[in-house]
C-alpha cells in the first residue's frame, strides 16, 4: 500500500434531498481518521475540505436537481484527486453525498490504463436523468463515470467515459431501479447482490472480485457508500435500505482488500450526522478504513 495518504473532505449534499450529509467529513475526522491511519504508520496529508457551491435559484436542470453546483464541485475535486494522484499519493476522499465519486473517478482515471472500481453500496446509483425515480444525482454516479447521462457531468475532466463496465464489481445491491437492471444486462456490468453474498459468502466474493480485478486492471478504486452496510450497523445514512451487509462482512471485505494489496484510492461516503446515533457510521466508516489500511489484532 502507498505510504503517503491525502485527506480529501467533499462537504457536498446537493445530489439528494436529505440536508446534513455535508457534515459527513467532519463527523469522520472526530471519529479519529488521522489518528487512526497514523498509527499504523502513514504519512496523512489532511487536505482539507474543497469549497462546494450553493445551492441556486436555478430551475431543476432537466430533471437533474442542482446539476450545476454538482458539477462545479465534482470539477474541483477531479483538479485535487489529480494533483494528489500526480504527485504520488493515495487519494482518501470523505464523503459527502455519492454523487462526489464523478469526481474522484475524474481525477483518477487518467492515470490509469485499465481502472476498476468496487462499488460498495446497497444501490447500483446507475441512473441517468431518464430513468432516475428522484431526480437526485448520488443515484447517477457509476452511470455518469460510464459516459451516460448530461455532458455537464460526464464531460468532467474533459473525457469520457472514465471505466469501462467490465472492470466495475457492484458488492451489496439490494435496492435497484427499473433502469439500472436493464443497464447492468447491456452492459454485463458484475453485480453481487445481497443473495450472492448470503449464498457464496463474503469470502468468496472478495476472493473472486480480486482476483478478477488483478487480471484485468492496473489501479482499483473502492467506493464505499455507508449504506450497502446494514441500517443496524450504519443508521446515519440518507437511504438506508434493510437486509444489508454486516459490521463483520464489511471488515473482512476490507481485511482481504489490504491483503490483496489492489486498492489505490478510496472514498467512504453518504454518512449523514444528523441522522447518526452518536457517530456511529462515522466510527464505523474509520474502522473499516482501519481494516483497509492494513490493522491486524495480533
Ligand atoms: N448513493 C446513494 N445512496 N444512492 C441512492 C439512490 C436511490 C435511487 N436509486 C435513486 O436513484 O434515487
Ligand atoms: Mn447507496
Ligand atoms: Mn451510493
Amino acid at each position: 500500500m502507498n505510504r503517503q495518504i491525502s485527506l480529501i473532505g467533499v462537504p457536498m449534499d446537493l445530489g439528494q434531498n436529505r440536508r446534513g450529509v455535508d457534515m459527513g467529513p467532519s463527523a469522520i475526522r472526530y471519529a479519529g481518521v488521522v489518528e487512526r491511519l497514523k498509527k499504523l504508520n502513514y504519512a496523512i496529508e489532511d487536505l482539507g475540505d474543497i469549497e462546494i457551491p450553493n445551492p441556486g435559484k436555478r430551475p431543476e436542470d432537466k430533471g437533474l436537481k442542482n446539476l450545476h453546483e454538482v458539477s462545479e464541485g465534482n470539477i474541483r475535486l477531479t483538479e485535487i484527486v489529480d494533483e494528489t494522484v500526480e504527485k504520488g499519493h493515495f487519494p482518501l476522499v470523505l464523503g459527502g453525498d455519492h454523487s462526489i465519486a464523478i469526481g474522484s473517478l475524474a481525477g483518477i482515471a487518467k492515470h490509469a490504463e485499465s481502472l476498476g472500481v468496487i462499488w460498495y453500496d446497497a444501490h447500483g446509483d446507475l441512473n441517468t436523468g431518464e430513468t432516475s425515480p428522484s431526480g437526485n444525482i448520488h443515484g447517477m454516479p457509476l452511470a455518469v463515470s460510464l459516459g451516460l447521462g448530461d455532458e455537464k457531468l460526464t464531460q468532467i475532466g474533459h473525457y469520457a467515459p472514465k471505466i469501462r463496465p467490465e472492470n466495475i464489481v457492484i458488492v451489496g445491491a439490494r435496492s435497484l431501479d427499473d433502469g439500472e437492471k436493464e443497464l447492468i444486462k447491456e452492459k454485463g456490468i458484475n453485480v453481487y447482490t445481497m443473495h450472492e453474498v448470503d449464498r457464496l459468502g463474503m469470502t468468496k466474493v472478495m476472493n473472486d472480485t480480486i482476483q478478477y480485478l488483478k487480471d484485468r486492471t492496473d489501479h482499483v478504486h473502492l467506493s464505499l457508500d455507508l449504506d450497502g452496510l446494514d441500517p443496524q450497523d450504519a443508521p446515519g445514512v440518507g437511504t438506508p435500505v434493510v437486509g444489508g451487509l454486516s459490521f463483520r462482512e464489511s471488515h473482512l471485505a476490507m481485511e482481504m482488500l489490504a491483503e490483496a494489496d489492489i486498492i489505490t484510492s478510496a472514498e467512504f461516503v453518504e454518512v449523514n450526522p444528523i441522522l447518526d446515533e452518536k457517530n456511529k457510521t462515522a466510527s464505523v466508516a474509520v474502522d473499516l478504513m482501519g481494516s483497509l489500511f492494513g490493522e491486524k489484532l495480533l
